[in-house]
């Protein structure tokens, strides 16, 4: 793709022949509406209030159907969440500029621009940033160092998350009925994902990200309030509504198999808009590289056989090639950081 050195990849009129998906992988039917809408949960439910402590049956009918859930007054700061997501844009807005092509990865995080993402031989309408975030302390100063704020403000962000991460785990463990803090000592919130899609001149041709399933216990996704992602439901791709006070939260590959898929990982994407700009901040909430994952003891009986075999985390990870091209690098940041 040509481009002037001082506007960036995307500043275009058309969408350039390396970005055009074949016809079977272009999201199709983007302007049709759906019925279903993804969960919202009130997690300061009044329900509390009366001695049922937290919604739990909804988080748990909402895994069941969904895989994909929505909460609010989820408790985590405005600021801290506004700050987080203007210090991405800034990030993002500095690669840009003079840079076009492959950055080199730098230890500690992986940079990758719209230019550096193929898949199946056709570039994302996205620029990423991924590093890892366990333990915070020994991960912090690997992060990118300009913006100036970005290690504090992030690290901020985090705290936050792995608090509302562990609330939602534990609230999850007592719907399925397992050992209060079955999650406590294998969890960790340990990688951070940003993507930054802007608008693009023809959705219809484009892909933010192909569908996939998240290879995490859970995920929980900050996207402001713009729309983009998408979920599969029934056959049919439903929109995530935009809702600026909500996290997303979707259950990942490694949930479903401990709940022996009672809760559901469901595969989703993100499609392209012509005047929208999305920021996201995704967090995975992943199992620690030794632990063993497989069905709950209780959850299998001669009715419901286990489904998997147990696997340790990390031999999932490579035989899955579960980060996709930067599945190795991310598992030496995870390694070289625990
Ligand atoms: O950017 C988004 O909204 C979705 C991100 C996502 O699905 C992922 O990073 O796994
Ligand atoms: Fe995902």
């Amino acid at each position: 793709m040509k481009e002037d050195k001082h506007s960036r990849w995307f500043e275009l009129e058309y969408v350039p022949e390396d970005y055009i998906f074949s016809k079977e992988d272009r999201p199709q039917n983007l302007d049709r509406s759906v019925c279903y809408s993804v969960p919202v949960i009130d997690l300061e439910n009044p329900k509390a209030a009366i001695g049922q402590s937290q919604p739990v049956e909804e988080i748990l009918k909402a895994s069941e159907e969904f895989g994909f859930f929505q909460v609010i007054n989820h408790g985590i700061p405005e600021k801290t969440v506004n700050d987080a997501m203007s210090v991405l844009k800034e990030f993002f807005d500095m690669q840009s500029k003079d840079t076009a092509g492959i950055i080199p990865h730098k230890k500690g995080y992986i940079y990758t621009s719209s230019t550096d993402f193929v898949k199946n031989g056709v570039h994302l309408w996205r620029e990423n940033i991924k590093h890892p975030c366990h333990p915070l302390e020994e991960c912090i100063h690997l992060w990118p160092d300009n913006p100036i704020r970005y290690q504090e403000v992030i690290a901020a962000y985090l705290v936050e998350i792995q608090k509302l991460s562990s609330r939602i785990l534990e609230m999850i463990c007592e719907g399925l009925e397992l050992k209060q803090g079955y999650f406590k000592d294998k969890s960790e919130v340990q990688l951070l994902s940003s993507n930054f899609y802007p608008p693009c001149p023809d959705p219809s041709l484009t892909l933010g990200i192909l569908p996939h399933h998240d290879p995490s216990f859970i995920t929980l996704l900050y996207q402001g309030g713009s729309t983009g992602l998408q979920v599969m439901k029934d056959g049919q791709w439903v929109n995530v509504g935009a809702n600026p006070n909500a996290f997303v939260v979707n259950i990942g590959n490694q949930l479903e198999i401990i709940s022996n898929r009672k809760l559901k990982s469901i595969e989703h994407r993100v499609v392209t808009s012509t005047h929208e700009t999305r920021l996201s901040i995704a967090t995975f909430v992943n199992p620690s590289p030794d632990c063993i994952i497989e069905p709950a003891k209780h959850l299998v009986n001669d009715l419901e056989p286990s489904l998997y075999t147990a696997s340790q985390y990390k031999d999932y990870v490579h035989r899955n090639n579960a980060f996709g091209d930067y599945t190795t690098a991310i598992q030496n940041a995870l390694r070289s950081e625990s």
